[in-house]
């Protein structure tokens, strides 16, 4: 953070009298090591700043578009996009900034948008006041402001998405050739579909086309989260795309000229403070960097490449039986340990990794026959259409609330779903007789993750406790400290995506294991292969700990 922003006081940060000096930044670090935090901070404390010193010729009255955002954090998913928003939001407390996050579900943009425009027309609301709701959350899933100008400091939202807010819809679709029009999306590996960075947009039509309603021209800042991710070669022109558009909107030349390439040569120069954060560094981002921002600062952590060191490593084998079955004993065997330790029927957490949204479906299936309550999301889940981070409610950490309904949640580390909770309060006031009286306890709001008290053992059993995902939410989510087990049951594309997926666990100093499946026989066949992994994962543990010099 010092790094960042060495000189706090405000004359370092004149804008825009003095020439500011734009910088450029890689954080690297393990897994839930506080990289969003560590940026977050010194990026609204800047803002703030140049807020305060910013002379009365820099107004917004000339301002073209509705939505002028002095800094841009770029997320892979829709649900990091949320959560970082929701992240920023909770830090403010004396000081606040408008932050708002541009990321809906996969659901068909014409419709969400009829939706979207109709509701607000409906409650009667105008820009200042939708845009003061957690536009990423429930009450809205669609980014939509009216003509009003209001000003945005932070936002937040995949690049593909963002590129559509500020190009207009189907700007794709102008490009000469297939360009970037959605090419395969019945490609079943959901790694791919995680690395091509397409948001999936069904029913953006050439009709459904405007001029997009985001401004460039005020950027200080722009974060690339995740930018292993951001910058692979599959999602990179998209990633790029937008960083030129913005170095031109601030009237500067880039050396962005050609989409399809990927050996720029020259060194990228932009006119905004640039961030990049990751935990790891596969060579695709080495090289990015080395090529393109030779002068940008590496503040890399000893641990990168690296399990987090509160987090334990199990094999377990397949019996040679039922696969499923060989999950759930294991499962079974968590709270079982859980017992010894942990008040009757706070039962941990289990995030299930597979590599197919199919298995993940068929084993959600299969432990719900065995009467294990369970959540499956992948990136064609009917629940991630809902525009919000719902679908993940109990599994992601809670964030600091306000009253005492959040902090009885939070005590639970539960969150508790608000349609789930909308059927407990419709049950209470039908069997208790009148309806509840006083204050409908939160409404959703900036940060609100709380929802109306329910008896703790009928929550208890009819909160799931387990996920079965894809690698789509292995990136950056800050999930629970309440999921003490990660289990990998398909092998992972290689070892960077084994080290985001166990670090969905043992995160901030928690307690966490990363239980493997597979096949490990200490002699005959498979010995070699077993060693093999083994000795793979046991160099990324044993290297977790810097040797003594
Ligand atoms: N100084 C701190 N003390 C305790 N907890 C912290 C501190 N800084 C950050 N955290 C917490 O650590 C958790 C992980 O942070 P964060 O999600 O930023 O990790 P990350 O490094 O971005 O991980 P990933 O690489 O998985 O995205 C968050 O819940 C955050 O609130």
């Amino acid at each position: 953070m010092k790094q960042i922003l060495p000189h706090s006081d405000r004359s370092s940060l004149k804008y825009p009298g003095s020439e500011p000096q734009w910088k450029q930044w890689l954080l690297a670090s393990e897994t839930g090591s506080g990289k969003s935090i560590a940026y977050l901070l010194p990026l609204l404390q800047s803002l703030k700043l140049t807020e305060l010193n910013a002379s009365s010729s820099r107004t917004r009255a000339n301002d073209k578009k509705e939505v002028n955002p002095r800094a841009l954090i770029l997320a892979p998913t829709h649900e990091l996009a949320r959560q970082l928003s929701m992240f920023a939001k909770a830090l403010q407390h004396e000081i606040k900034m408008r932050i708002m996050c541009a990321s809906r579900a996969n659901t068909a943009s014409s419709g969400q948008e009829k939706f979207s425009r109709s509701h607000a027309r409906e409650r009667g609301l105008r820009a200042s006041e939708m845009s003061s709701m957690d536009l990423s959350g429930s009450d809205s899933g669609e980014f939509e402001l009216s003509r009003n100008y209001h000003p945005v400091d932070v936002l937040v939202g995949t690049p593909m998405k963002l590129l559509e807010m500020v190009r207009g819809r189907g700007w794709e679709k102008d490009e000469d050739g297939p360009g970037l029009a959605p090419a395969s999306d019945e490609v079943e590996d959901e790694n791919r579909k995680l690395r091509r960075g397409r948001d999936k947009i069904p029913g953006v039509s050439n009709k459904a086309k405007n001029e997009g309603f985001i401004g460039l021209e005020h950027i200080e800042w722009v974060i690339v989260d995740e930018a292993d991710v951001l910058f692979d070669p599959d999602f990179q022109e998209t990633t790029r795309m937008l960083l030129s558009d913005i170095s031109v909107a601030r009237s500067s030349s880039s050396s962005f000229n050609n989409i399809s390439s990927s050996d720029c040569s020259a060194s990228t120069t932009h006119p905004f403070n640039l961030i990049f954060t990751s935990a790891t560094i596969p060579t695709s981002l080495h090289n990015y960097i080395a090529q393109n921002h030779p002068d940008m600062q590496r503040l890399v952590s000893p641990g990168v490449h690296k399990l987090p060191k509160d987090l334990k490593v199990e094999y377990v084998d397949w019996t040679g039986g039922n696969r499923m079955a060989d999950i759930e004993k294991r499962i079974r065997q968590v709270w079982a340990e859980d017992s010894s330790t942990i008040p009757k029927g706070n039962l941990s957490q289990v995030l299930i990794f597979c590599n197919k949204s199919n298995k993940v479906q068929v084993l959600g299936e299969y432990l719900e026959s065995k009467k294990i309550k369970t959540v499956s999301v992948t990136s064609t889940s009917g629940t991630r259409a809902r525009g919000s981070n719902r679908h993940l409610s109990g599994f992601l950490k809670t964030l600091p609330g306000k009253g005492p309904e959040v902090e009885q949640i939070e005590k639970r580390e539960i969150i508790w779903d608000n349609e789930e909770a909308d059927q407990h309060q419709t049950a209470s006031s039908t069997s208790s007789g009148p309806a509840v009286s006083g204050p409908r306890v939160l409404k959703p709001t900036t940060t609100s993750v709380g929802y109306p008290p329910m008896p703790l053992s009928q929550f208890k059993e009819q909160t799931p406790r387990v996920m079965i995902t894809t690698s789509l939410l292995s990136r950056g989510l800050d999930f629970s400290p309440t999921i003490k087990h990660v289990f990998i049951v398909d092998e992972p594309r290689n070892v960077l995506d084994f080290l985001h997926r166990a670090g969905r666990s043992g995160r901030a100093g928690h307690k966490g294991r990363v239980v493997v499946f597979g096949k490990f026989p200490d002699s005959g066949r498979g010995a070699g292969r077993s060693r093999e992994v083994k000795k793979r994962v046991g160099e990324l543990i044993s290297r977790r700990r810097p040797t003594a010099p």
